[in-house]
């Protein structure tokens, strides 16, 4: 069955002088087609840990990631290549997505030509409707990635992953360090987005009414477990 869902997980992890901890404990999620699942709670609960999980780029010590019916751990690199190219990421550091030497519009076609079969005019039209529907001003484009600021690195890493039309999308602290105006526009950019394209999304956030606002369901984290689960009003 399509969807993400995650059974029974557990992570430990070992501290400065070698003692094992507990980081994720018996976690159970399910996130279906289509649905907004938002992940919030104290800073070092494990919500990035999981959401590393869930991408394959950390194993679990227990449980299953199962995404549209096959264990995430257990993909070989050719299956996990597919798998990844239906699920999209983007961290709070943007280093890992954006190459800071390449232009805005460079980055966001990379994307576009790795994982979707469209043509030079049509990325060049997608990339164009995406930086209008994100605030970006289209001078913007030739600039390379280095020279923007935080907001706007995050502005584009998300509009390069929703360039490409997820089916997945993990989203982790893509709010962070925002200023309130742009942390309402990056949220309103995704509820509109995800509005019209319905692609599963965990979105890992400390901005809890943000979360309760977009999400179809919240689950708040305390100490390495869900401690609360609740349908967004
Ligand atoms: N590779 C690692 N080795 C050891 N400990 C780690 C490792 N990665 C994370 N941790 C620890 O695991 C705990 C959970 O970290 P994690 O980043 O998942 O929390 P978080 O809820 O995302 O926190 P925040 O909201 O501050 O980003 C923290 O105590 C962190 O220091």
């Amino acid at each position: 069955m399509d969807g993400i869902r995650i059974e029974r997980l557990n992570k430990n992890y070992s501290d400065h002088k070698g003692a094992m901890f507990s980081v994720l404990s018996d976690i159970n999620l399910k996130i279906s087609p289509g649905q907004l699942v938002s992940v919030t709670g104290e800073s070092g609960t494990g919500k990035s840990t999981l959401a590393r999980i869930v991408l394959g780029i950390e194993k679990p010590d227990s449980g299953k990631v199962v995404l549209d019916g096959r264990s995430v751990p257990e993909l070989k690199p050719s299956e996990y290549r597919q798998f990844r190219s239906k699920i999209q990421a983007v961290f709070q550091d943007t280093g890992g997505t954006l190459n800071p030497k390449l232009s805005v519009y460079h980055n966001v076609e990379e994307a576009l030509v790795n994982l979707t079969g469209l043509s030079k005019s049509e990325r060049k039209k997608r990339i164009f409707e995406l930086m209008s529907l994100v605030g970006m001003d289209k001078k913007l484009l030739k600039v390379p990635t280095k020279q923007l600021s935080g907001g706007e690195q995050r502005r584009l890493s998300l509009l390069r992953a929703l360039s490409v039309h997820p089916k997945y999308l993990v989203l982790d602290e893509v709010l962070g360090g925002l200023d309130l105006i742009s942390q309402n526009s990056v949220l309103g950019l995704l509820e509109a987005y995800h509005k019209e394209y319905r692609f599963g999304c965990l979105l890992i956030t400390h901005h809890k009414a943000g979360a309760y606002r977009i999400s179809d369901k919240v689950l708040v984290m305390k100490n390495g477990r869900i401690a609360r689960e609740g349908v967004a009003q």
